[in-house]
């Protein structure tokens, strides 16, 4: 029997972020290991025309929750969503909820964030920092409160070579941050942007970082750790491999590469690809809140999930691996042949950049003005090359994260724990979690069929074809107005010849 699935029977679990990409792996492996758990509030806020239970059967709707409706087939009964805004006051909960969640939660699972790089600072601080600070607020008024489980990230100290399981402080008190966005106008707080974040490359892995420094300072006599995931990709194994619901990370950039858009990026090779599954965080996270509300550890104890200190893959192995699946499982309806490569510096980035992706995006939107429709492909290519430009910093450089707490967190668990909570990254097959991430980006992300395969296959003999041709009348126009110009080209034309 599993020690952490049994503690978690009969509890009240609250978790932020539930609708997000990590949350709804937690969640589903919560009711898949403990269905006789009490309750689950979700914090959720209308979106998109949804309402709460809209937005709740939607999510129980989906594939990643087939399992859990056969081991737990009343979980639309212990799923209580409350209607909650974090940007808001008090996050804008009702008396009654909020008298509901103060007596009976016993775990916190904080998953909520914005996790845009270039969110605006006051956005940034609201999220990941004020709204930190009210739910611990929040948590200190909880009687029944065992444990309070911050999500953070691996890369809240980026601006470190070297990184340990400890909370750095940051050059500014997170205090004075909140209070100066509270009177400073966008304008003024634009301007000092940069100067704050400092060596931080954006908002959010800066407010991360102050999110931390307030959970150190601010969690009083509260139970808590921190979890520091690095980049969050794909499930590995559960509750099946290859689940992914959104685009961030590498997932957007395995579509731009698989649909032809991205044929470049600039990213070292032998940088490590610090990917974590998220199974293996949410694994990770279930065991840290059995261990932090059942070993009380005297302080505030942060885990690093992340893959590159124990079982390293690099960025130039995972590209190969990437284009590799593409040939065997293609995308459908591809721009052009997937055919993606790194480049190292500025200048063979800029050259790049401008022939093989704005030069075709301008042709393509040429051809679709000809043709009396809308052009489309700048406007996207840029919004691709801003992407690019955000995510450079990340794959060219390697980390190094120490992980002794998470290591003796392994070595605490009794062998079916370990099996079931599996956070043991050693066991990673980097080939084989590559192809069934970018099958997975396929079919959950895209939602292409399989049956698609052949005709996608046709497509791109199609665009290789279109691709010889163009290059031929370009190498027999250069040649002819060669020809037309030199002695010498057609004195060697003439004995071809
Ligand atoms: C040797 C041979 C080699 C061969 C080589 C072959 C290579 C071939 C294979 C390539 C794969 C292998 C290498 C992979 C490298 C991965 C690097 C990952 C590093 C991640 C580090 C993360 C560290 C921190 C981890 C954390 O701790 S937290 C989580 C991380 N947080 C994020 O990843 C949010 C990022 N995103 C944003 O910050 C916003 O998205 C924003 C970007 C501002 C746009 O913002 P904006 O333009 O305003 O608007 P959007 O609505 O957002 O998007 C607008 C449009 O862009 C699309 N789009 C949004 N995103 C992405 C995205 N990623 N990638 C692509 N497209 C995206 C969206 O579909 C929409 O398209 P559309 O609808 O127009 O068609
Ligand atoms: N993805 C990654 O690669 C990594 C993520 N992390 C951390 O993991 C955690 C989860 O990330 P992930 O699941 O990827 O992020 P998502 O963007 O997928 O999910 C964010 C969640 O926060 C919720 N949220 C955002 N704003 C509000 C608000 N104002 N009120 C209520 N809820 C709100 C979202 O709700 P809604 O659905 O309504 O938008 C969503 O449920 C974050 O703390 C992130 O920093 C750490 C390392 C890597």
């Amino acid at each position: 029997m599993s020690m952490i699935a049994a503690f978690y029977g009969g509890k009240s679990i609250l978790i932020t972020g539930a609708t997000g990409f990590m949350g709804k792996v937690l969640m589903e492996k919560l009711f898949r290991t403990s269905p006789d758990l009490k309750v689950v509030y979700i914090l959720v806020r209308p979106k998109q025309g949804q309402t709460l239970q809209q937005r709740v059967f939607q999510i129980l709707d989906s594939k990643l929750f087939e399992k859990v409706k056969e081991v737990c087939p009343n979980v639309h009964e212990k799923i209580r969503a409350i209607s909650a805004d974090l940007n808001q006051n008090d996050f804008a909960i009702s008396k009654e909820d909020m008298k509901e969640l103060l007596s009976h939660t016993n775990i916190i699972f904080h998953c909520a964030a914005t996790v845009r790089f270039d969110d605006h600072l006051r956005h940034a601080v609201q999220l990941n920092v004020t709204a930190t600070q009210q739910l611990l607020l929040m948590a200190s008024q909880m009687p029944k409160l065992e444990a309070f489980i911050h999500i953070s990230t691996a890369f809240s100290n980026c601006n470190l070579k070297h990184i340990d399981e400890v909370v750095y402080p940051c050059p500014v008190e997170p205090k004075k941050i909140i209070d100066s966005m509270e009177w400073l106008d966008d304008a003024i707080i634009d301007e000092i942007t940069p100067k704050l974040i400092g060596d931080w490359p954006n908002t959010y892995t800066y407010t991360k970082a102050l999110g931390e420094v307030v959970v150190q300072q601010e969690g009083g006599n509260l139970n808590i750790a921190i979890i520091r995931p690095s980049i969050m990709g794909a499930t590995w194994q559960e509750p099946f491999p290859g689940w992914v619901d959104n685009l961030n990370g590498p997932s957007g950039l395995i579509i731009a590469a698989g649909k032809g858009f991205l044929r470049s990026i600039r990213a070292t090779p032998m940088a490590v690809a610090d990917l974590i599954p998220a199974d293996t965080v949410v694994n990770l996270t279930l065991a840290v809140g059995w261990y932090t509300a059942v070993h009380r550890p005297k302080s505030t104890l942060v885990y690093h999930c992340t893959s590159g200190n124990l079982n390293p893959c690099n960025w130039g192995k995972m590209g190969l691996q990437v284009l590799a699946t593409f040939e065997k499982i293609p995308f459908e309806r591809a721009f052009r042949r997937p055919n993606a490569d790194f480049t190292t510096n500025n200048i063979t980035t800029h050259y790049w950049n401008a022939v093989s992706h704005r030069a075709p995006a301008i042709i393509y939107d040429f051809y679709l003005r000809l043709t009396g429709r809308k052009p489309r492909m700048t406007k996207l290519m840029n919004r691709l090359l801003r992407t690019l430009s955000m995510l450079e910093y990340f794959v060219n450089r390697s980390w190094e994260w120490s992980t002794y707490n998470t290591e003796m967190l392994m070595s605490e668990l009794s062998p079916e724990d370990q099996r079931v909570f599996n956070f043991d990254v050693r066991q990673l097959n980097w080939l084989e979690y590559i192809e069934n991430y970018v099958l997975g980006v396929k079919k959950y992300l895209l939602k292409e069929d399989m049956a698609g395969i052949p005709e996608a296959k046709q497509h791109l003999k199609r665009l290789r074809n279109i691709h010889y041709l163009f290059n031929t009348a370009l190498f027999l126009i250069a040649w002819r107005l060669l020809i037309a110009r030199s002695q010498v080209a057609r004195n060697v034309w003439f004995f071809i010849m």
